[in-house]
């Protein structure tokens, strides 16, 4: 898997004390937190419609890119409140392990 998310994520924490006329993460964090929530929220919202028009014409370019954005939007988020996607990935490993998924596979092989 690649490691684009760890290095967003330290350009998501330099961009906290960068100029918010030349940077648009810095900009949403001098906005604040409802600032940004209203992007997760647009973001949100667009996925879903992408994911309709997915099912409905097969094509799936847009899915992509929406969820992209609400992705990159999450992190922000996260950020702005001193979190980063590791804590969110060690979340979901954990709830990995304890489904015993792993150790299932392993044994089928
Ligand atoms: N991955 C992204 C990324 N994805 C989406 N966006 C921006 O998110 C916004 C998407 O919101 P919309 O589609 O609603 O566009 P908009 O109408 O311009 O937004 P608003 O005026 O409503 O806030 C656009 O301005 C996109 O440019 C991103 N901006 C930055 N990044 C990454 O963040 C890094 C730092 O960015 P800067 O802070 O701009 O240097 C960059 O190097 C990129 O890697």
């Amino acid at each position: 898997m690649s490691d684009v998310l760890e290095r967003l994520a330290r350009v998501l924490e330099a961009r906290k004390n960068a100029d918010p006329e030349k940077s648009y993460v810095a900009s949403l964090h001098a906005k604040g937190l409802n600032k940004i929530l209203e992007k997760v929220g647009e973001e949100c919202t667009e996925t879903l419609l992408a994911a309709k028009d997915a099912e409905r014409s097969g094509e799936s370019r847009d899915l992509v890119y929406e969820t992209a954005d609400l992705w990159f939007h999450s992190l922000v988020m996260l950020s702005h409140l001193g979190l980063g996607p590791d804590d969110v990935l060690a979340e979901l490993d954990r709830r990995f392990d304890l489904s015993g998924l792993e150790e299932k596979a392993s044994r089928t092989r």
